[in-house]
């Protein structure tokens, strides 16, 4: 009888859950005391090892229950089995048993729920102790004592259940939790930042208590609407910060300390905290929200007066709690945030950077500018469903296509940064209710704004990033309607086709395979995000071709044939000089040279 049948009868009976030696978690253990020259009894636990292995696959086949109160009828410790083999029962073996705590097992079967009903609503969450997401808006009032009349303003809305970023937003503002939420475009993150505000701040004090950043004007506005309505049942001050004129600004300090709520941009905010004869302080504001977060950190840390720089001097003015509500998601935005942000939960509805699933995207080649020109006016034809939005790179070109259009019979307006507020109030209010069916606009529209029923995007200048792409096609298919969105193309825009077909084919677009496989130059892309492609105007009306274009496009045989033409044209000028010279014939400077002269002898001398 050797060493492995010696243990196999002491062994008999008794079940080994794991593997034994040198793989951990065990329930048992065997611990060789063997010295390191006795090999072969080393060559024999493998072997052990291995029919242990066989046998327990055997017995939990035959009967998985009973293998289990074998192992727990042991109650020696210890189990002497071979001399210098000695197998340990795991003191973890209490732990484990502990884990089955009927306790414990609700919460974790509660936990899988919470997480299952996540997913149901593609809503991802990174953080420790997450707070689990709303069924519906009910549960405000059950679970956080969130007003009744707060709750039915939300239904009167016509928000009849939490959007996902709302079911999992709302219950992490509510417990206090700095978060950083990106969801869809038009998927309700405004109403997700706003309700939980109106109910952490109760009753009205002024102060402010809240503060709301947002990229443009004309959202400040949209927030401050959005306010409004919701906030309907509440006493509270909600305020949008105006124009910062130099005769207001008195004015404007005290309408902020007699608000609750302030919405403004970066830009406003910091120009009234650096005025010497305004005493703004924030040290009372609870919580500052930022709209379009990662809009704040684009550009380098080195650039100065940039909306990262303003955030900086607006959160040191005050020691709030920080959420940031995107629909797209940058590692500048990630990497402030896991060093300024305690405690953060990353929040994540659908796929990141991802356009809206309900805008059905296209691409269209162009060839050049004209084309372009031309394909609008073929998608006009075919017949435009308004609103409808054109994005283009400038407030140049803006006014270049407004030109083109004004007379082709549809009612078009434009609005960008050259005009004044009151026509850019003027120009989006006519656009809600209808009266401008086709709005040209230059990206200071690409990011949040909410146009009811815009049903076509279209891209007439290719987005300068597929971050850009995302938030100007998210301007259709809002709150669950759908949309379309017609991006043309020429040759010039090769950088940044691949990510942005990468983009529609990620939301099910269809897209050619080459251009998924297309080489993309990263210089010329960050160049891109700097400053925009040089474009041909957009015009009907032949222009002279730009010479410095002509020069880098055209090649050398055809440039020098280009040169000697401009070289035989400006001899036929000197030769018409000559002969007018010598026919006798003055040239118009010499003719405006002679006058001079007579002009001077005219003059009397006796002056
Ligand atoms: N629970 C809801 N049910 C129905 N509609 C809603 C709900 N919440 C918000 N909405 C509506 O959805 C539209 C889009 O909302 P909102 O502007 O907040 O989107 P967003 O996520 O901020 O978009 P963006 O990323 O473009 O800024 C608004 O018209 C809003 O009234």
């Amino acid at each position: 009888m050797d060493a492995y049948d010696i243990f196999k009868k002491l062994t008999k009976g008794l079940t080994f859950k794991h593997r034994v030696l040198g793989v951990k978690n065990n329930d048992y253990k065997i611990k060789p005391m063997l010295k390191n020259e006795d090999i072969k009894n080393d060559i024999d636990l493998k072997r052990i090892e291995d029919e242990i292995e066989l046998k327990q696959e055997i017995e939990s086949n035959v009967s998985g229950s009973q293998t289990e109160s074998h192992a727990s009828e042991e109650s020696e410790d210890e189990l002497q089995i071979l001399e210098g083999v000695r197998i340990e029962k795991k003191k973890e073996k209490t732990k484990k048993k502990s884990k089955l705590d009927p306790e414990k097992l609700k919460k974790k079967l509660e936990l899988e729920e919470h997480n299952r009903f996540r997913n149901e609503h593609g809503i991802k969450v990174v953080g420790r102790h997450v707070p689990c997401a709303l069924k519906d808006f009910n549960e405000l009032v059950s679970r956080y004592n969130v007003s009744k009349a707060l709750v039915d303003t939300v239904v009167q809305c016509g928000y009849t259940e939490p959007t996902p970023i709302q079911r999992q937003a709302l219950p992490c503002l509510l417990e206090g939790r700095q978060i950083v939420a990106t969801a869809p475009t038009g998927s309700g993150k405004t109403a997700a930042f706003l309700l939980p505000l109106f109910h952490i701040l109760g009753a009205p004090q002024g102060g402010p208590r809240a503060l709301v950043l947002c990229p443009t004007r004309e959202l400040a506005h949209q927030i401050y609407r959005e306010a409004l309505r919701l906030s309907a049942s509440t006493q509270l001050r909600c305020s949008v910060v105006k124009s910062v004129k130099q005769s207001k600004v008195k004015e404007r300090e005290s309408t902020i300390r007699r608000s609750d709520v302030i919405i403004s941009t970066p830009n406003r905010l910091c120009y009234l905290l650096n005025q010497d004869n305004v005493g703004i302080a924030l040290d009372k504001v609870q919580w500052l929200i930022v709209d379009e977060a990662d809009k704040m950190f684009e550009g380098s840390v080195e650039e100065v007066d940039t909306f990262r720089q303003q955030l900086d001097v607006i959160t040191r003015a005050c020691s709030a709690k920080l959420a940031m509500f995107s629909a797209t998601h940058t590692p500048a935005l990630a990497k402030w945030a896991r060093h300024n942000m305690r405690g953060l939960i990353n929040l994540t509805v659908g796929h990141r950077n991802a356009a809206a699933s309900s805008v059905q995207q296209e691409l269209v080649f162009c060839g050049n500018e004209s084309g372009k020109l031309l394909a609008f006016r073929q998608l006009v034809q075919r017949g435009l469903r308004p609103p409808v939005l054109v994005f283009v790179q400038s407030k140049d070109r803006a006014k270049q296509l407004f030109k083109e259009l004004l007379y082709d019979g549809i009612n078009v307006d434009v609005i960008h940064a050259d005009r004044t507020q009151a026509q850019r109030d003027n120009v989006v209010r006519s656009f809600r209710v209808g009266r401008i069916w086709v709005l040209i606009c230059t990206e200071l529209m690409g990011r949040g704004m909410d146009f009811r029923g815009v049903n076509l995007v279209i891209n007439y200048d290719f987005p300068p990033s597929a971050i850009a792409y995302i938030h100007r096609v998210g301007r259709a298919g809002r709150a669950g309607a759908t949309g379309r969105a017609v991006t043309f193309f020429t040759q010039d825009d090769v950088a940044n086709l691949r990510s942005i077909a990468s983009v529609m084919r990620q939301s099910g677009c269809a897209v050619p395979e080459y251009m998924l496989a297309m080489k993309q130059d990263p210089n010329k892309r960050k160049q891109l995000m700097k400053r925009a492609l040089r474009r041909d105007k957009i015009s009907t009306v032949l222009e002279k071709p730009d010479k410095r274009k002509l020069d880098k496009e055209t090649p050398d045989s055809e440039k020098a044939k280009t040169t000697e033409e401009v070289k035989s044209g400006k001899n036929k000028k000197l030769r018409r000089i000559e002969n007018n010279n010598k026919e006798g014939k003055k040239s118009k400077k010499q003719l405006e040279k002679g006058k001079k002269i007579m002009k001077k002898k005219k003059k009397p001398k006796n002056k």
